[in-house]
């Protein structure tokens, strides 16, 4: 009962809690929620245990607390105790809480070319990791060290995240303070989306960089809604302020309005674009130069020695962000009622606290290429992200039901960690790990909480790009790699004690696709290469047609294929000719058709005789789930031929009826049938099973489902009435239009297929100066029209394939 009262009691402080958001819990939504498969069902992106203390397993309870051993505590308790985070952090060894707070692990992410990399380079050079700067796509063709790939370097776009880490020596009141961060620089683009999907799964915080002409831009909306479904706290950098028209206040402006996150300046640029010299640091009120090679050396000046133009704006939004911060902060908001000015520590402790929170996103300003404004960017790092106990992390217990559990970053602890990326390199598999708890040491035993299967970590390093370091271990709230870990990307590892779990992250279905195959016979490497590329990227499937016999590729749009492609003939030497690329369609039904189905063949010997009955209908199930139930009485088919009957199902899920897709929210009921004593068999009843599910599936009102994308267009304002045609002429459905000082961003639902070709129209219609980009929403009916040719296409293709049988 005590823990029971303890719950009450903590659920009622924390709702009144100002400060409850900072500690909500950082669950991917995938608990609460699977990616929509169905027609206009659409499940939350919230998670069910947000504002709400969180349970710690009796056991850790006890050893957290002091109070009890392990062997003492209750094996399974029905109430899990909830205690807040902050008790659990008080009640740890203070050097662990002392070398928690000076570990970072932070992800950049932004819109397509706002300078991700190019800011990362900055960051490797000033901390150490690297002794020269080489910008992408620059003239020296070194190319900047995140983007290790040739390709990556050619294309000028970041194709993989990489993870590197250093070492910023944080200069605060005339002493040095050391934090180790661990950076991962994410892709923009959105075909590459995985990659930013599970970065922000194991990181803490992160950086959004936009650019200072552009603003908030169509793929900033996209990384935005997966920041905050990670709930990942952010500080945002406003970028290329040495550009032609570059406007720092209109980027801000737009977070507030399109973002919808309360973001204020901490910094005021001294020049602009040409003239663009340093920045005012709006906490301190100090001015920041950045002199030397490459702007390594930060100089501080007093405002008395800068123009008395950037002396006055900085006085002026100064203001600005403690009135912001007054809106999300009590202390603030106090003193400014009483019109008091706030501390310097009280401005940095509201930031951090309300950055935390998800409340607020301080907001600094600068040039990565004019190596302008970084090492900021990095005090800001330090100063305003969380540090790994700051953010709690959770796990399933699986011997209660899956309760959530929380994870305490303390070395000692049993070791808990998340492997979310794979990568093959030169020594076989590489597994990113990010460990939650405990420690991870070289030679020692972890399990695999999926498969149970027992393995030794051979080898432990830290990455750099594509190089590496070998540490003997790595401590809790730390990330990196491991050799020799078979295991698949998402996967739970423990010390064997925990029957832990851990969420993974979102994996957005493939929804375009296209048939491959090798020019000449490298059979073998192009084998080798697709298991690679798949284990490697969740959201990229390779199958074998079983009609056509042609090797199918999905992915997540054209560029995503296309680079594979080309890794394909680069990494492997195999030449491939690809076919034209295709929408994921789906199948369904919409209404419900009894059968009764005898599959009977006789062809001298033992026969084939299978009899089902029953029904099918629509599952309406919103993500789109298949279900397979048998409700026979009276036994008159088997379990083994009903196990037979539901392999037959499954199978018939994989190849719909109508045109060969994926089937969707069908149901199907076994409910009564018959054996013949000699000629029945599984594969009799697997047979009847699918020839019953493929007939009636036609009879029951069959529906072919396209993927909807969800589309951010923006483009000058001049170009509004071209892209509204355009979005027109496609059928789309305009969401919403936002028309800022020079450039407006347009969305609207759209379905996959009318949006091929809308690239190079787009060009054409904005004279180049439009970008899109589009995201996967759901599926839904197609049109009448296009579901008779789909049918009528694969009807004919079918024939033809026949007749050259
Ligand atoms: N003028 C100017 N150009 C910049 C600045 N930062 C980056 N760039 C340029 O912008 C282009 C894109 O930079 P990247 O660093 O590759 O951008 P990214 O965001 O990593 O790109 P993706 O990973 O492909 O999305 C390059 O040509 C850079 O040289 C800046 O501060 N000012």
């Amino acid at each position: 009962m005590r823990a029971a009262s303890v719950n009450s009691q903590f659920r009622t402080l924390r709702s009144f809690s100002t400060s409850t958001a900072a500690k909500t819990l950082r669950i991917p939504a995938t608990v609460a929620r699977k990616p929509s498969k169905c027609p206009a069902l659409h499940s939350p992106l919230s998670s069910p245990f947000v504002g709400v203390g969180y349970p710690l397993a009796l056991s850790r309870l006890g050893e957290i607390r002091g109070l009890a051993s392990v062997a003492a505590a209750p094996a399974v308790s029905e109430e899990p105790d909830i205690i807040p985070q902050e008790e659990i952090l008080a009640k740890m060894d203070p050097k662990e809480t002392a070398r928690l707070a000076r570990v970072r692990n932070i992800g950049i992410a932004a819109h397509i070319d706002s300078g991700k990399t190019t800011c990362t380079e900055r960051v490797l050079f000033y901390t150490g990791r690297i002794k020269s700067i080489h910008e992408v796509r620059g003239k020296d063709a070194i190319g900047a060290k995140m983007d290790s790939m040739d390709l990556e370097r050619e294309k000028g776009i970041t194709i993989q995240s990489a993870a590197t880490f250093c070492d910023w020596e944080k200069k605060e009141n005339g002493s040095d303070e050391k934090y180790h961060i661990n950076l991962i620089d994410t892709p923009g683009h959105i075909d590459f989306t995985i990659e930013v999907e599970r970065a922000l799964r194991v990181l803490d915080g992160a950086v959004m960089i936009l650019c200072a002409v552009s603003g908030v831009q169509s793929q900033t909306i996209t990384v935005d809604r997966q920041m905050k479904r990670y709930n990942v706290p952010r500080i945002s950098f406003v970028n290329k302020m040495d550009r032609m028209g570059a406007n720092p206040w209109k980027a801000i402006e737009q977070i507030n309005s399109k973002l919808k996150i309360p973001a204020a300046a901490i910094q005021v640029p001294i020049g602009g674009e040409d003239s663009f010299q340093g920045v005012v640091d709006l906490v301190r009120m100090k001015a920041i130069f950045f002199e030397g090679h490459k702007g390594i050396n930060v100089v501080e000046k007093e405002l008395s020695e800068i123009p008395a133009e950037a002396k006055k704006l900085a006085e002026e939004k100064r203001e600005v962000l403690i009135a912001a911060l007054a809106d999300v902060d009590d202390t603030i908001a106090e003193l400014w009622l009483e019109e008091k000015t706030p501390a310097l520590e009280q401005i940095k402790a509201a930031i951090r606290q309300a950055t935390l929170a998800r409340k607020f996103t301080p907001v600094l300003i600068g040039s990565a290429l004019a190596d302008k404004g970084v090492q900021p960017v990095l005090d800001a790092v330090c100063d305003y992200l969380p540090n790994p106990s700051d953010v709690p992390a959770v796990a399933l217990d699986r011997r209660r039901n899956e309760a959530p559990v929380s994870l305490v970053p303390y070395n000692s602890l049993p070791f808990v960690g998340l492997a979310f990326k794979l990568e093959e390199g030169n020594f076989g598999q590489l597994t990113y790990i990010r460990v939650y708890q405990g420690t991870l040491k070289k030679g020692m035993h972890v399990y695999n909480a999926k498969s149970g299967k027992k393995i030794k970590v051979p080898k432990i390093v830290r990455m750099h790009s594509d190089e590496m370091e070998e540490v003997p271990s790595i401590g809790a709230g730390e990330i990196c790699a491991v050799f020799g870990v078979d295991c698949a990307s998402g996967d739970t590892f423990t010390d064997g004690g925990l029957p832990y779990s851990m969420t993974s992250m979102f994996v957005p279905d493939p929804v375009i696709s296209l048939s491959i195959k090798p020019k000449n016979k490298e059979t073998a490497a192009f084998s080798k290469a697709m298991n690679r590329f798949q284990r490697e990227d969740p959201t990229f499937r390779c199958k074998v047609d079983p009609e056509s016999q042609e090797t199918i590729i999905s992915g997540m749009g054209e560029l995503h294929l296309e680079i594979y492609v080309e890794r394909l003939r680069r990494e492997y030497g195999v030449d491939c000719v690809t076919g034209k690329p295709e929408v994921a369609y789906r199948e369904t039904i919409d209404s419900r058709q009894e059968f009764d189905y005898i599959f009977k063949r006789q062809t001298g010997g033992a026969g084939d005789y299978a009899r089902v009955m029953g029904y099918m209908e629509p599952t309406r199930d919103p993500e789109g789930k298949n279900d397979f139930e048998e409700q026979i009485v009276g036994g008159h088919i088997s379990e083994k031929f009903l196990y037979a009957c539901e392999k037959g199902f499954l199978k018939s899920t994989e190849k719909g009826p109508m045109i060969g897709h994926k089937v969707l929210g069908t149901r199907m009921i076994i409910n009564d049938g018959a054996t013949h004593m000699v000629d029945s068999s599984e594969m009799s009843f697997k047979t009847a099973t699918e020839y019953a599910f493929r007939d009636t599936f036609k009879l029951a009102n069959p529906i072919i489902l396209e993927p909807i994308m969800k589309v951010a267009v923006s483009a000058p304002n001049e170009f509004q009435g071209n892209i509204v045609g355009l979005m027109n002429k496609r059928n789309a459905v305009i969401e919403d239009s936002d028309i800022g000082a020079d450039e407006f961003t347009l969305t609207a639902t759209c379905s996959l297929n009318a949006m091929f070709g809308f690239s190079s129209q787009l060009r054409a219609a904005t004279q180049g100066k439009g970008e899109f980009s589009m995201e996967f929403k759901d599926y839904l009916p197609t049109p009448p029209q296009l579901q008779r040719e789909l049918i009528a296409n694969f009807e004919k293709e079918r024939a033809r394939r026949n007749a050259t049988k």
